[in-house]
């Protein structure tokens, strides 16, 4: 049995930096994620004047309702679509000029929806080179308030976006919402809005933001349950047994229902009041599953689906194209290089169990799910490597050391 300890959630570190920075006083961080990506987003709240002071255990941020103390700065987003997305509603609410830059990974990846929905406000956001897309300047003087409508197809963190900046306009914020995926997401935004004193209301596809600011307050982060579902499927592969403290039926996080789709695969699954339990049975039964709400773990379905008795099918998934990487062919051709058969739609992909996995030298793309999910993979079949294993730094560096602590891949090569 192994007792895992998973570190804090990348979803709410960066909330949670958003809102403290926002906030009218100090605000501490308990147990942060200690990431690039969340890393990136505290560098970013520096460069734009806010000050995070950093122990190893707490970050502690100086809100400023009033925005960046800096009338001018740079931000460089690195790969994180959080920093890259949120951070400039936070600037639109101040007053100056703010340029983001990200990595060419991040500059790939979309943004127009909420370009438009800023601009709707009248927030004056320019794209530097291609439309939709970093390097953009905010040339920011407050946000009166008023109604949008967005499209969420491809991401809820336009939303989010929206959402966090909503007490901090003068009149208050109404965002309809014409398509919307990763919806728990949204849930997670409103919660934390909650706990640092705003509020949001909901109509039908409309949320209701009233002004107000926020209030700082003491905020202890969760593990991140993306993180936790690599933990949860090594078990399920090995028949070994995982438990993850501090996630439990509580948890805000919507990626915690990827334990959902392993039971109904043959896992035993116990989610208590606190913590999580996974073990393997031995059986791991096909399935058809929809993962609109929980793309994040699809890669981890896809990389043990090679071991389940049946086809894994995975649907509603088109927007993990958009991600790090796109992860449906990503994940298609490399269990193609390990000699399974895959077939990939639009917005789908199934792998048809069969040939026995063989070792290969797995292309990342440098997106950290990738190394991470065929990493679970490698607990069962001899040889598989990767061309950058690094990038799990983006939401987790000491990944390869805490995977191989639970001791599972012996498990598996004692079987
Ligand atoms: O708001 C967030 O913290 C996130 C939302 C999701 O993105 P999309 O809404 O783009 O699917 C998720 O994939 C990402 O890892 C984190
Ligand atoms: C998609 C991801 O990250 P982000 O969109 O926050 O860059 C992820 O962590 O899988």
């Amino acid at each position: 049995m192994a007792l895992v300890d998973i570190p804090g959630s990348k979803s709410l570190t960066a909330r949670a930096l958003f809102l403290a920075a926002a906030a009218d006083g100090v605000t501490t961080l308990r147990r942060p994620l200690r990431s690039d990506d969340t890393e990136g987003f505290a560098e970013g709240l520096t460069r734009l004047g806010y000050r995070v002071g950093r122990t190893p255990d707490a970050w502690q941020i100086d809100g400023r309702p009033q925005g960046p103390a800096l009338a001018e700065a740079d931000v460089y987003c690195r790969d994180g679509a959080t920093t890259a997305r949120f951070l400039p509603a936070l600037a639109a609410a101040g007053h100056g000029v703010y340029r983001f830059d990200a990595s060419p990974q991040m500059r790939r990846r979309p943004l127009l929806p909420l370009t438009r929905a800023l601009r709707d406000l009248g927030v004056d956001l320019r794209h530097e080179e291609a439309e939709g897309h970093h390097p953009l300047t905010v040339r920011a003087a407050g946000v009166e308030g008023g109604e949008v409508v967005l499209d969420a197809g491809q991401s809820s963190q336009y939303l989010t976006a929206l959402l966090l900046l909503g007490p901090l306009t003068r009149t208050g914020l109404r965002v309809t919402v014409t398509d919307l995926v990763s919806a728990p997401y949204v849930e997670i935004t409103i919660a934390m809005m909650r706990a640092f004193g705003a509020d949001v209301g909901r109509e039908g596809n409309t949320y209701v933001v009233p002004p107000g600011g926020y209030r700082a307050t003491t905020y202890a982060i969760e593990p991140d349950a993306s993180t936790a579902s690599y933990f949860f499927a090594a078990a399920v592969v090995t028949g070994g047994e995982v438990t993850v403290p501090g996630l439990g039926a509580g948890a805000l996080q919507g990626d915690l229902g990827f334990v959902d789709v392993l039971r109904r695969m043959g896992a035993r699954v116990e989610v208590g009041a606190d913590r999580t339990t996974v073990a393997g049975t031995g059986e791991l039964r096909g399935i058809t599953v929809n993962m609109r709400d929980i793309s994040d773990t699809m890669p981890t379905l896809a990389a043990i689906a090679p071991f389940a008795s049946g086809p894994v099918r995975i649907e509603d998934v088109a927007n993990t194209r958009v991600k790090e990487c796109d992860r449906l062919e990503a994940c298609a051709e490399n269990l193609r290089r390990m000699g399974v058969e895959v077939v990939t739609g639009p917005d789908w992909i199934e792998i048809r169990p069969g040939a026995v996995p063989t070792g290969a030298d797995v292309k990342t793309y440098g997106d950290h799910r990738i190394v991470m999910s065929f990493a679970v993979t490698g607990l069962r079949v001899p040889g598989i490597s990767f061309d950058d294993p690094g990038c799990v730094r983006k939401t987790f560096p000491g990944f390869h050391e805490a995977f191989a602590r639970t001791g599972l891949g012996t498990a598996a090569a004692d079987r």
